[in-house]
């Protein structure tokens, strides 16, 4: 497939696959992965969607080198994926929080930041300012088992955010909670999205959420995983409640209900 042109947000790849491809051992026949070619832009949000088994999560993986590639070359704004990730580019949101219950709240998103030795009182005040960004202010000193799941999420997201990262990994963070909580959830993720400005790659196995999240959504088939299209979505930001009931929404989530293999 060839590599889709630039267009949109700002013009600079700052993520680049070239084919890309992932078997996970020698004995397995089916690639995982097969010579997927991506560019992402500096600041855009797109989406990684298809059904379970295509591959979404060993992408983001491979991005951001919890796995090396079987072929093919990841370049992260003139670097590896490895220099990426040893540079701090990378924050990372997974399916599940995974917070210590131990710690409160305002600890758990002052952890990454141990490891920077910036002095205690600055990282205090990081950890306050994004639990402000997230909405959590008042839950700073709770323990995360007195949060709700969503909210739990929240948290995970401004740990994530708080080495600065460039560049936001997100594998199904939502996908666990009530589709009431989840449509909220994307509200805000965009508002904060829109605040720090990262470059945000969002596994999800839910069409109307890449639709309503992304400025680009790239389809994957599964066995072997592959990039099928990828579909630019120019519904205008700020994106709202009402778009999602649109027929511009509707339109956008049915071209990408086609353009899956076999439809
Ligand atoms: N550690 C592993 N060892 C061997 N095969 C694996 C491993 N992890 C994933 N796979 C295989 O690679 C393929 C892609 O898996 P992956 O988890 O990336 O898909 P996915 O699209 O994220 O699925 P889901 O939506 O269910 O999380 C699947 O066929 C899966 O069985």
């Amino acid at each position: 497939m060839a590599i889709p042109a630039l267009t949109g947000r700002t013009e600079i790849p700052e993520i680049e696959l070239t084919d890309i491809s992932m078997r996970y051992s020698a004995a397995s026949e089916v690639l995982a992965v097969q010579k997927v070619n991506l560019q992402i832009r500096k600041g855009e949000f797109v989406a990684l969607l298809g059904p379970s088994g295509c591959g979404k999560t060993t992408l983001l993986r491979l991005m951001a080198d919890l796995l090396q590639p079987t072929e093919g070359t990841i370049n992260v704004s003139g670097k590896t994926a490895k220099e990426a990730r040893l540079d701090r580019k990378y924050g990372i949101v997974f399916q599940h929080p995974v917070l210590y219950d131990w710690r409160k709240v305002r600890q758990n998103v002052m952890l990454p930041l141990e490891v920077l030795s910036l002095p205690k009182a600055e990282r205090k005040d990081r950890a306050d300012r994004l639990l402000e960004l997230v909405g959590l202010s008042k839950f700073a000193d709770h323990y995360p088992w007195q949060l709700s799941g969503g909210m739990q999420q929240r948290v995970a997201i401004a740990r994530a955010l708080a080495i600065e990262p460039e560049i936001l990994l997100m594998d199904e963070p939502f996908s666990a909670l009530d589709e009431f909580s989840r449509e909220r959830l994307n509200e805000e993720l965009l508002a904060i999205w829109s605040k720090v400005g990262s470059t945000v790659v969002f596994v999800t196995h839910s069409i109307p959420e890449a639709v309503f999240l992304s400025d680009r959504v790239c389809v994957l088939s599964p066995h072997p995983g592959r990039l099928t299209a990828v579909v630019d979505i120019p519904l205008p930001r700020p994106r709202t409640r009402e778009m999602r009931v649109s027929d511009e929404f509707f339109r956008l989530a049915a071209r990408i209900r086609d353009s899956f293999e076999g439809v």
